[in-house]
């Protein structure tokens, strides 16, 4: 590696080889610094370079990338394959998403998106069913699978929460969730929690005749996770949620793994993934987000509700679009789309996204005038509207719950 600089990095004539990770960066240069300059920079801090011309002697495998690409503040580079440990997310991140986040070399960068090889893609474990839930788990046919997050998100007894379940299931909703900072509290013990919300499921599931299931938080250190898919799986129940971005990615390959052994799903909630993706100059975008979560083996992921929830969003649509495409024949992901949605913005949610998804709504149902059980009705009910291609309003006409809902929230969008 004697005499490598960083300017070696950058090849504007580079044509990408099929096996290459080919990444896209939006790149602010420093203010001493040219686009070139940076952009070798990236490449270089990514792979296998240094700030330093290096004077090492010897044979070196060469594992450099290759900045290629510039377009005004878009920059691509290209990775190639022996550079990454096959099936290890957090070595890929640790190169492609690492130092160069904080490198004074450049004032602000994002990776924006992320071509896989095919080889990467493959060492990787990918979901287990993806939208196939749908209809392996329930018998859902072409509606979209509905949820239910128990509100307040944290407080609730266990047989509170268990009530608030049982009310939803009977009400209509497929799913019991629950919220992103509920795990196993002093106020609310997991392995009751698992086992009274199931028995319950199953009272439900004999009064509606239909299958209902439940998103138990599994989130934790990465052992007591293993533990707790291993009771959940024990207790029979069909899924498990985790936290994809808090607890990090190798433990959400470890739970893959077990999830594998059981034939459980995984409902992958995002809490804390704007601090990644919100300031649109800087981070990791959601759409790599998803990318990541799909190649470790989430088969439900929130995408968010393509701007018409209490959330920010970043490009709903075209992330669900790619979680359905084509990826080596690696199974697709279920968006979820959540965050402050309500019966009202059923219908033109549908028309954003399509029905391929789970809608979940918490205050959105335990909100309504009548209660948690009228909240889930009037919730699958305009599902159902939505599905077969009638108005909410004339749904409402011999739906009292619907109607009562829609009176209250009409359209509107929530803070
Ligand atoms: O608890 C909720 C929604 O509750 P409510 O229905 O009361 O707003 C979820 O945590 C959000 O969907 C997360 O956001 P996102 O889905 O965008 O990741
Ligand atoms: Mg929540």
């Amino acid at each position: 590696m004697t005499g490598i600089t960083y300017e070696d990095f950058l090849d504007l004539d580079y044509e990408p080889v099929a096996s290459d990770l080919v990444c896209t960066f939006t790149v602010q240069p420093a203010s001493d610094m040219d686009m070139d300059a940076a952009a070798s920079r990236v490449a270089s801090e990514s792979s296998n370079g240094t700030w330093a011309e290096l004077q090492v002697d010897g044979t070196i495998t060469d594992l450099s990338a290759t900045a290629f690409g510039i377009d005004g503040n878009t920059v691509q580079v290209a990775y190639p394959e022996e550079l990454f440990e096959a099936g290890n997310m957090p070595q890929v991140l640790s190169c492609i998403a690492g130092n160069i986040m904080g490198m004074k070399a450049v004032d602000r960068i994002r990776l924006e998106d992320c071509e896989w090889p095919e080889g990467l893609v493959t060492s990787f474990m990918g979901p287990q069913f993806g939208s196939a839930v749908r209809n392996d788990i329930f018998d859902a046919g072409e509606r979209p699978i509905t949820a239910t997050v128990p509100k307040p998100k944290v407080g609730l007894s266990t047989d509170q929460h268990v009530q608030v379940g049982y009310e939803a299931w009977t009400g209509g909703l497929d799913l019991l969730k629950d919220d992103e900072n509920l795990t196993d509290q002093s106020f609310n013990r997991f392995d009751e929690r698992l086992t009274e919300s199931l028995a319950a499921r199953d009272d439900a599931q004999d009064e509606t005749g239909e299958k209902k299931s439940y998103l138990i938080n599994v989130t934790a250190d990465a052992n007591t996770m293993l533990e707790r898919v291993d009771r959940v799986a024990e207790e029979g129940c069909e899924y498990v949620m985790v936290d994809v971005v808090t607890c990090g990615w190798a433990a959400v390959q470890a739970v893959r793994e077990r999830c594998e052994k059981h034939g459980l799903a995984i409902h992958a909630h995002r809490a804390m993934h704007a601090a990644f993706d919100r300031v649109p100059t800087q981070g990791v975008s959601m759409r790599v987000i998803a990318q990541i979560s799909r190649l470790c083996g989430a088969d439900q992921l929130h995408t968010g509700t393509a701007d018409l929830g209490k959330l920010a969003n970043e490009d709903t649509v075209g992330i669900n679009e790619w979680l359905y495409g084509d990826l080596y024949g690696t199974n697709d992901v279920l968006p979820m789309a959540s965050g402050g949605l309500h019966p009202g913005l059923v219908p033109e949610l549908v028309k954003r996204v399509g029905t391929n998804i789970g809608v979940q709504a918490g205050g959105g149902v335990h909100g309504h005038p009548d209660g948690t059980h009228a909240g889930a009705k009037a919730f699958r009910q305009a599902v159902d509207a939505t599905v077969e291609g009638t108005s909410l309003e004339e749904y409402a006409e011999d739906h009292p719950e619907l109607k009562v809902a829609i009176d209250k929230w009409g359209t509107e969008t929530p803070r």
